[in-house]
């Protein structure tokens, strides 16, 4: 379908902290789960609901609204999604969460898949796959991949930066689905990192380097 760029300010204050070359590991981590979360809030604007009675305060019946029932799978690309996780979770406590392990050959620049292991009844679940950087799109296209291949129908993208180059290569292989970013960077490097960017988002989410 397309891409989103949320032009929230929070949201735009909080991608510019993260580009910082001194930042620590802890305010990475912090800001990345945040803008996990404000990015879900997006995402998920336009949610089903239906009406429902309950018993409110004063034990009168009173009605209200509730989501309709919508199954959603959490989807983070190995290692660095998983630093998104805890802000979409926070939104979505009650999500499955299906787990897709790949990294990007530093060489080739594709992706070598090590993992998968899917939520249950998956082709009944609206999938929210999360991860930091969207550079080429290998890793995407790939995740994306594996997912339809087990039926799975609504997929939708929650990244923080993703390159031009990333975005037209997973909506020309999958243009079904729908991306939302904190940013859409100028382009990639020789080396496939995107700038300006930040770098990379698995090493500074874990520190390794
Ligand atoms: O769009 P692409 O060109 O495929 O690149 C993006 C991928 O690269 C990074 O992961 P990486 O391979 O560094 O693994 P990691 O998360 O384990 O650090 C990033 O988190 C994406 O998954
Ligand atoms: O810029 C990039 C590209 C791929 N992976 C990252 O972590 N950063
Ligand atoms: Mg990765």
């Amino acid at each position: 379908m397309t891409i989103h760029v949320i032009k929230h300010p929070l949201i735009q204050h909080k991608i510019g902290l993260m580009r910082a070359a001194d930042i620590s590991t802890k305010d990475f981590r912090e800001l990345a789960n945040e803008l996990g979360n404000l990015l879900t809030y997006e995402a998920t604007q336009d949610l089903e609901l239906e009406d429902a009675e309950i018993e409110g305060w004063n034990n009168s019946p009173i009605n209200v609204q509730r989501l309709k029932g919508k199954k959603i799978t959490i989807v983070p690309i190995l290692r660095a999604g998983l630093g998104m996780m805890d802000g979409v979770l926070q939104l979505i406590p009650s999500a499955k969460v299906s787990v897709v392990g790949l990294y990007r050959d530093e060489e080739t620049l594709e992706p070598v898949p090590y993992y998968e292991k899917f939520a249950g009844n998956i082709d009944e679940r609206m999938a929210l796959v999360i991860d930091p950087m969207l550079a080429t799109g290998g890793s995407m296209v790939a995740t994306l991949d594996m997912l339809k291949k087990h039926g799975c129908k609504e997929i939708r993208i929650l990244v923080l930066v993703a390159a031009p180059e990333g975005v037209k290569r997973v909506l020309k292989a999958h243009p079904d689905v729908t991306i939302y970013a904190a940013a859409q960077d100028e382009r990639l490097n020789e080396h496939g990192y995107i700038l300006p960017g930040l770098g990379d988002a698995g090493d500074k989410i874990f520190g390794t380097k």
